[in-house]
């Protein structure tokens, strides 16, 4: 190849199976990985930082030009555990809803489902560094990933965002996907793909070199988080992008 793929990874342990490969040394020539979470992986794909990245795919409407090259994404097709709407009251009592500064895809997702499915009349406030702080009373907030696991801890109750659109839609649902902003060569997506599956044929060794000391690991990558981007996931993936503001 003859420049480089820089390719951004979510820095989050639902990606850890899909990078499994490249931590035990698989170089594909010319590629570079950052990590990073979510939100900054979607701006480093629209400013062109990247050529590849893990993306929430409620950006995809904002690039100009895109190109799912992965048979993998991060997807769920039953409660998906690290994404959910935490508070200290019943849902149907909740006044204003936090949005996580990390996620792009599921504090959209939330807006979808407030409106459409819970239909409540509630006020959304972008979240600050310490959001997690302000979950009380009536106030909630979406917290996605790693965090997520603590706050099941914490929170009174929690709603799982990809169940709840599942019973709205019976669909699935697609948090991220590997989008690159420009073609790229067909040999690396090749190689890309074969990376991304290795880690999956090998979940039991993902398990043991990563801790997660609020969630079964496990669990989470064989029950919660649904790695392949089948047609029904597509199909769930057009059907969220049409509930999105037209850019
Ligand atoms: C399931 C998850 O999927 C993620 C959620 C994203 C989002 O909300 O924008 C983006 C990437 C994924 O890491 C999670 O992070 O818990």
């Amino acid at each position: 190849m003859d420049k480089t793929v820089k390719v951004g990874a979510v820095s989050y342990l639902n990606t850890k199976p899909l990078m499994y490969a490249f931590k035990h040394g698989l170089r594909i020539e010319g590629m570079e990985i950052v990590e990073e979470y979510p939100a900054k992986i979607a701006s480093m794909l629209l400013s062109n930082e990247i050529d590849v990245g893990l993306v929430p795919v409620a950006i995809i409407p904002k690039l100009k030009e895109h190109y799912i090259i992965s048979n993998y994404c991060i997807g769920a097709e039953q409660e998906v555990a690290s994404v959910c709407l935490f508070s200290e009251v019943p849902i149907e009592q909740i006044e204003k809803v936090i949005l996580d500064y990390q996620s792009k895809t599921s504090v959209a997702l939330a807006r979808v489902l407030i409106e459409h499915y819970w239909k409540l009349p509630v006020i959304f406030e972008e979240a600050g560094i310490n959001f997690r702080d302000e979950i009380k009373g009536t106030t909630a907030a979406v917290v996605i990933g790693d965090r997520a696991f603590e706050q099941r801890k914490i929170s009174a109750f929690n709603y799982d965002l990809a169940a709840a659109w599942i019973d709205f839609t019976g669909l699935p649902f697609v948090f991220a996907a590997w989008v690159s902003n420009k073609q790229l060569p067909e040999d690396f997506i090749l190689q890309f793909n074969e990376a991304n599956k290795k880690g999956l044929q090998n979940i039991d060794a993902v398990v043991s070199e990563n801790s997660s000391p609020n969630y079964d690991l496990k669990k989470y990558y064989t029950e919660n988080i649904s790695y392949e981007l089948t047609a029904g996931k597509r199909q769930g993936l057009e059907k969220f992008l049409r509930f999105l503001p037209k850019p």
